[in-house]
């Protein structure tokens, strides 16, 4: 297991990230969300070492590895741009990757590469897309227990994004590692992971799988002949989603049977249940002023 236990940082006398704890098993996908500015890629760097905590401890298996460094090799990063990579050869890439990673998979990952038609030699006639892919599959590549992706979809077209994701699946599942991924694309989140983390200024605000989150909040589409009545709209476990004329969106936490008939007292003209997505969740934790 890959244990972040009390972690802090600051960044020029600020701190960025304030006592985040949680844990990753192995064979699991965890979602790290939240607002630009909230410290995910912060997180990220001090988990992999390239920022060093100032308090806390990163345990793989209980051991720190900051004590423990050859630990180290057992977590892989794959950062948020192709900076790094687009400067060498695939040739030279591999063995700066057998250097880091005493189980880095060559035979696989030249499988691979062939697989996704990624030439060999120079990176400079690579699209962003390919470059990604690349990335992705060197990281995967690594035989390190743990992967940590700093929003590996951004900028990508929705064909390579979808192969992706279905990297990001197909290798945590049979290679049983656990991958920890950063995005704003909370639609595709939602469909590979196993729970999320959301980080709000610093602080890891909740921890959950989707279904404890839906058990927790619901989310309804009500309409009322004079729109929504302020008694509901000011109840302290309700969020006004979205308001148009007589139509409202509501995502509401407790009790769903209570709150239906309170609802139902009030003869609404349309009462209906939506999904609740990551995304809902995302705007009930941090929707700020931009909520309704
Ligand atoms: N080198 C640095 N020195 C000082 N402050 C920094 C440094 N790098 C980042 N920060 C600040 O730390 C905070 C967190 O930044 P970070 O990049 O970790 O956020 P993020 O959640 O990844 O954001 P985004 O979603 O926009 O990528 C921001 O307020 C940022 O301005």
């Amino acid at each position: 297991m890959l244990k972040i236990h009390q972690l802090s940082k600051k960044l020029d006398e600020t701190e960025i990230l304030k006592n985040i704890s949680f844990d990753i098993e192995q064979g699991t996908i965890t979602g790290l969300i939240g607002r630009n500015g909230a410290g995910k890629t912060t997180l990220l760097r001090t988990i992999v070492g390239i920022l060093s905590p100032d308090e806390g401890a990163i345990l793989i298996d209980n051991k720190d590895i900051t004590i423990e460094p050859n630990t180290r090799n057992q977590i892989a990063y794959m950062s948020d741009t192709t900076n790094f990579i687009k400067q060498f050869t695939v040739k030279e890439l591999i063995t700066i990757y057998e250097n880091a990673y005493p189980n880095f998979d060559k035979e696989k990952f030249l499988d691979a590469l062939n697989k996704y038609k990624l030439p060999h030699g120079s990176l400079r006639k690579y699209s962003k897309g390919m470059k990604t892919l690349l990335y992705l599959l060197l990281t995967f590549s690594t035989g390190a227990n743990y992967v940590i992706l700093d929003e590996p979809t951004n900028g990508l077209d929705p064909v390579v994004k979808r192969t992706v994701l279905q990297l990001i699946i197909e290798y945590a599942s049979t290679n049983s590692v656990g991958v920890l991924i950063s995005s704003h694309h909370l639609v595709e989140l939602e469909k590979i992971i196993d729970q999320y983390l959301f980080l709000k200024e610093g602080t890891i605000d909740n921890v959950a799988t989707m279904e404890e989150s839906t058990n927790k909040h619901f989310k309804l589409q009500v309409a009322f002949e004079n729109g929504l009545p302020s008694e509901i709209a000011e109840l302290e476990h309700v969020s006004v989603f979205s308001k148009t004329g007589k139509v409202a969106i509501l995502i509401v936490s407790g009790q769903k049977e209570e709150f239906l008939q309170t609802l139902g007292k009030r003869n609404p003209l349309l009462l209906e249940e939506l999904p609740l997505t990551l995304e809902d969740l995302f705007f009930l934790k941090d929707g700020g002023e931009l909520y309704v």
